[in-house]
C-alpha cells in the first residue's frame, strides 16, 4: 500500500455526524461501538486484545504503525477489533522486531481502518455524548445509507460477546514472559509442585497467562461453559477470572459457575471482566460508563498510594450495589472515583478493574500476581495442615 493509492472512506456515527478520511487495512464496511484509547504505545496489543471485540477503536495518539507488527506482541491469535480509526498511518515501519506493516496486517485479517480523521474532535464528541455505534466504510460513501445500516446494530449494553472468544477446548499454558522484558524476578522454582491455576476464559490476554507462568503457576485455561465439577477435577490451587468483551451482566452462564466455585473457598483473582463477574456473583451490579476507560495512565488507589494502570473497559461495578458486610473496595479509579478493586472480607477473593499484566502499559500493579501466588501458597499450606 502506498498513500498514492489511498481510497476515500467514511466514518458515520449514530448521532448522524460524518467524518471523511482515507481507507487503510481491509476494504469494506464495518459497524460497531466507537470508543477511544489514549495510550501512546501498544497499538498491536490493543488490536489483538479480545476485550475489544465488537468495537471500532479510535487511537488518540496521532500516528500509528511506526513500529509495525510482530508475532510476539499479539495478545490473541488475531486482531479482535472491528475497525480502526487513526489520525495518520505509517505504512513503512522501522523497528528491529517488525515482521509486517500495520496496514498490511489489518488487510490480511480483513479489518478495515480509516485515517485522516480529526481524532481530537472525534474523542471530544465521544466524551461529551458517550460511546456510540458507528460505521466505517470504503465501499459505501453515502452517509445516509450507513446511518440506515447503523439502526440495525445492537447497543453494547446487553451483549454477551464472550461466547465468540472463549477457548473451544481446554489447554495448558506454561510459557513465562520473555526475560528480556522481565519486570520482576521470576518465581518459577519457588513452588513444588507448581501452583495450579484454572483460568476461566472470558477472552483472556496472553500476557496474563505469561505473568501467571512467570510467577510460578501452571495454568489450565477452560471455556466459560465448563462445569464446576470439571474445574475442580484439575485440583486447582486457585481460580483466575479473565478479561473479556461485551456486557458482563449479559454473561448469563458466569454467576452460577462462580458461585458454585466460591463454595470451595479457593483463592480467586479476577481482572477486568473477571472483576466485574466476581462482583456480580457476590450480588453486586454493573453499569455502563459514559465513554469508558481505555488507556495506559489511569490512576487507581485509595489513600496515599497511587498505581498508574492500563485499562480497557466500558462497564464498572456499582459501588452502592456491593454488600459491605462481604466486600471491601480496595481501589478507586481516581479520575472518576468508580470502583477499581475489591476484596472479600472472609474468603480469599480479590479482583481489579485494571490490567496488572499491562501489555500495553505500566507495570505498577504486577505485585497483584505475587499476591495471588502468596494467597494460593498459604491456602495450600492450610489444606496440608488439615490433612495431617
Ligand atoms: N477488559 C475487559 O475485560 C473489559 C470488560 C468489559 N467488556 C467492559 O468493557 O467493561
Amino acid at each position: 500500500m502506498t498513500f498514492l493509492e489511498a481510497k476515500p472512506a467514511l466514518l458515520v456515527l449514530a448521532d448522524g455526524s460524518v467524518y471523511r478520511g482515507w481507507s487503510f487495512g481491509a476494504a469494506g464496511t464495518i459497524l460497531g461501538e466507537v470508543v477511544f484509547n489514549t495510550g501512546m504505545t501498544g497499538y498491536q496489543e490493543v488490536l489483538t486484545d479480545p476485550s475489544y471485540r465488537g468495537q471500532i477503536v479510535t487511537f488518540t495518539y496521532p500516528e500509528l504503525g511506526n513500529t509495525g507488527v510482530n508475532p510476539d506482541d499479539d495478545e490473541s491469535p488475531h486482531p479482535q477489533v472491528s475497525g480502526v480509526i487513526a489520525r495518520n498511518i505509517c505504512p513503512l515501519p522501522s523497528n528491529w522486531r517488525a515482521t509486517q506493516s500495520l496496514p498490511s496486517y489489518l488487510e490480511n485479517h480483513g479489518i478495515p481502518g480509516i485515517y485522516g480523521i480529526d481524532t481530537r474532535a472525534l474523542t471530544r464528541k465521544i466524551r461529551s455524548l458517550g460511546a456510540m455505534n458507528g460505521a466505517i466504510s470504503s465501499d459505501i460513501l453515502d452517509a445516509d445509507e450507513l446511518l440506515r445500516q447503523l439502526q440495525t446494530v445492537p447497543a453494547m449494553e446487553g451483549l454477551n460477546l464472550v461466547r465468540d472468544v472463549t477457548t473451544a477446548a481446554v489447554y495448558e499454558w506454561t510459557e513465562a514472559s520473555n526475560p528480556i522484558w522481565a519486570v520482576s524476578p521470576p518465581a518459577a522454582s519457588a513452588h513444588e509442585p507448581p501452583l495450579t491455576v484454572v483460568a476461566i476464559d472470558f477472552g483472556i490476554k496472553r500476557n496474563i497467562l505469561r505473568r501467571l507462568a512467570s510467577h510460578g503457576c501452571r495454568v489450565i485455561v477452560v471455556p466459560v461453559t465448563t462445569s464446576p465439577e470439571t474445574i475442580l477435577s484439575y485440583t486447582p490451587d486457585g481460580i483466575f477470572l479473565s478479561n473479556g468483551p461485551g456486557d458482563p451482566a449479559a454473561v448469563a452462564e458466569a454467576p452460577a459457575l462462580i458461585r458454585a466455585l466460591l463454595n470451595h473457598r479457593l483463592p480467586t483473582f479476577g481482572i477486568c471482566m473477571g472483576h466485574q463477574i466476581l462482583g456480580l456473583s457476590l450480588g453486586g451490579k454493573t453499569f455502563k460508563l459514559k465513554f469508558g476507560h481505555r488507556g495506559l495512565n489511569q490512576p487507581c488507589g485509595l489513600q496515599r498510594q497511587v498505581e498508574i494502570t492500563s485499562q480497557n473497559h466500558g462497564f464498572a461495578l456499582d459501588a452502592d450495589s456491593l454488600d459491605t458486610s462481604q466486600v471491601t473496595i480496595t481501589h478507586l479509579n481516581l479520575n472518576d472515583r468508580t470502583v477499581a478493586g475489591i476484596e472479600h472480607k472472609q474468603l480469599p477473593l480479590f479482583s481489579v478493574q485494571y490490567h496488572p499484566e499491562a501489555s500495553p502499559g505500566p507495570h505498577d500493579a504486577d505485585y497483584l500476581f505475587q499476591k495471588f501466588v502468596e494467597t494460593m501458597r498459604q491456602h495450600r499450606q492450610k489444606s496440608l495442615q488439615k490433612t495431617f
